[in-house]
C-alpha cells in the first residue's frame, strides 16, 4: 500500500503556509497561499525546493475554508491514491494548559478560543484552519502544535511580570513564543555547531516576527516575548517593547480605543512605523532614506540591548544563532549584531557571513556565530506522527 501522507498548515492572518509529507518526514510538496479574503496567490514547490507552475487559483477567496479545499485538491492530484493521515497545525498560544502538541477536538478548540485575544495576528487563523479542515474531513486526526510549548520549563522567576499575584496566579506571565522554531534550531543545533551546541546560546528568530531565546543545554531558560507577540523585539509592524505608560497616554490623554491601539501595536509599529515605508528588511536595507536606515539601527540596537540581558540570564555567552527571514537573509544586520559583540571578543568572518555562513565568526572568536535554516514544519510533522504512533 502506498505510504501515508500528513497534511502540514502554519495558518497566518491572510495566507496558509502548508507542506505535505511522507510518514518519514520526507518533504514532497509545500507552499503558501495567500491573498485570502482578497486576490488569492498560490505557490507551489517540490520536495527539492523546484517551483512547480500552476495557474489555479481562483478570482476570489474569501475564506480558509475555500484555501484548504484548493489545498485538498491538490494533494488528491498529484498524490493520487495516498491517504491523508493526519494534520498538523501550528497553534500560536497555548497557555498554560497545554505544554505538548494535542488532538484538536472540539472541546480543545473550545479551549484555544481563550487565547484569540493575546494572539489576535495568529490565533484566530491558527483555529479557522482547524475548524475549517474538520468541516471538510470530520474524520481527520487533526493536531495542535504551540509556539509556547518549548519555553513551558523555564524557571518560574524568568516568567513572572512584576504584578500583583492575583493577577499571576491568574496566568498573567511571560509565555514566549516562536517555540516551534527553536525546538527545529536545537535539532539541528549539534551537527552545525558541535559540542558547543550544548553550551550558553542565543538564537535569534528575525522574521516577520521576532525574538530571541537564551538556551542552556538547548533548552530554554529565558525569551524576549511575554503574555504576548508584542513584546521583545522591534519587528515588521510591532512595535516591541515599549513602556507601558504609552498605552496610557493613548487611552487617557489621545483618546484611542482599545482596538485602535492593538491595531497601532500590532499592525502600524516597528520597522513600518519608524520607517514609514516598508515593514520589509529588504526595503529598508536598500532605500538611503534617513527613516529606513534609523528602522534598521533601532532594530539592531534592540537585538544588542536584548542580547546584554539575555546573557546575563545565561551567566555568559558561547554561541549566538541567526534564522528566519531577515536572520538567514540580511548579511548587513547579521554583521552589525556580531560586531556590536565585539568589545566581548566576537569577531566576524565578513566573507562567511556574506556566504550565508553556516558559521560566521572567525576561529579566534570569543563568540561563535551561525545561520540555522528554521523548520517549523518538520517539528509539526513529526510531533503529529509521534502523537498519532
Ligand atoms: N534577502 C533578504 N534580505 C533581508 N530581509 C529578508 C530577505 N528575505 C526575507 N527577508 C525578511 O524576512 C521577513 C519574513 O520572514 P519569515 O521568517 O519568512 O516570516 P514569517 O514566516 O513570520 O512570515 C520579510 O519580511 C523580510 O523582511
Ligand atoms: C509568534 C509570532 O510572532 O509568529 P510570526 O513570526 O510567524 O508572526
Ligand atoms: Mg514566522
Amino acid at each position: 500500500m502506498a505510504e501515508g501522507i500528513v497534511l502540514v498548515l502554519n495558518a497566518g492572518s491572510s495566507s496558509v503556509k502548508f507542506r505535505i509529507a511522507e510518514e518519514s518526514g520526507t518533504a514532497l510538496y509545500e507552499g503558501a497561499i495567500s491573498g485570502i479574503g482578497s486576490k488569492p496567490a498560490f505557490k507551489l514547490k517540490d520536495g527539492a525546493g523546484k517551483t512547480i507552475p500552476l495557474d489555479l487559483a481562483p478570482e476570489r477567496m474569501d475564506e480558509h475554508q475555500d484555501a484548504l479545499d484548493l489545498l485538498l485538491g491538490i494533494a488528491a492530484e498529484f498524490l493520487p491514491g495516498r491517504q491523508i493521515l493526519a494534520a498538523g497545525h501550528r497553534v500560536v498560544h497555548g497557555g498554560l494548559d497545554f505544554a505538548a502538541p494535542v488532538i484538536a477536538d472540539a472541546a480543545v478548540l473550545d479551549r484555544l478560543d481563550a487565547f484569540v485575544p493575546l494572539a489576535p495576528l495568529h490565533q484566530p487563523h491558527n483555529l479557522a484552519a482547524i475548524r475549517a479542515l474538520a468541516r471538510l474531513r470530520p474524520d481527520l486526526p487533526q493536531v495542535a502544535c504551540f509556539d509556547t510549548a518549548f519555553h513551558i520549563g523555564q524557571d518560574r522567576i524568568a516568567r513572572l511580570f512584576g504584578l500583583p499575584r492575583a493577577l499571576i496566579d491568574e496566568g498573567v506571565f511571560r509565555y514566549g513564543f516562536h517555540g516551534l522554531s527553536y525546538q527545529a534550531i536545537a535539532a539541528r543545533m549539534p551537527a552545525v555547531m558541535g559540542p558547543g551546541a550544548d553550551g550558553k546560546v542565543i538564537v535569534a528568530h528575525l522574521g516577520n516576527g521576532c525574538s530571541m531565546c537564551a538556551m542552556d543545554g538547548r533548552r530554554s531558560v529565558a525569551t524576549t516575548m511575554g503574555f504576548t507577540a508584542l513584546d521583545g523585539l522591534v519587528m515588521g509592524t510591532r512595535s516591541g517593547a515599549i513602556d507601558p505608560g504609552v498605552v496610557l497616554y493613548l487611552l487617557e490623554q489621545k483618546g484611542y480605543t482599545p482596538a485602535r491601539i492593538a491595531d497601532l501595536l500590532y499592525r502600524e509599529s516597528g520597522l513600518l512605523g519608524v520607517s514609514g515605508l516598508s515593514n520589509d528588511m529588504r526595503d529598508l536595507l536598500a532605500s538611503d532614506a534617513p527613516a529606513a536606515a534609523e528602522a534598521v539601527a533601532l532594530f539592531v540596537h534592540r537585538i544588542l540591548r536584548e542580547i546584554g540581558s539575555l546573557m546575563m540570564v545565561l551567566g555568559g555567552l558561547d554561541a549566538l544563532v541567526f534564522t528566519a527571514g531577515i536572520g538567514e537573509n540580511a548579511a548587513p544586520v547579521r554583521a552589525r549584531v556580531i560586531e556590536g559583540l565585539g568589545f566581548l571578543g566576537a569577531r566576524l568572518d565578513g566573507a562567511a557571513n556574506a556566504a550565508g555562513g553556516p558559521r560566521l565568526t572567525a576561529p579566534d572568536s570569543r563568540i561563535a556565530a551561525f545561520v540555522i535554516p528554521t523548520d517549523e514544519e518538520a517539528v509539526i510533522v513529526s510531533e503529529t506522527l509521534r502523537l498519532l504512533s
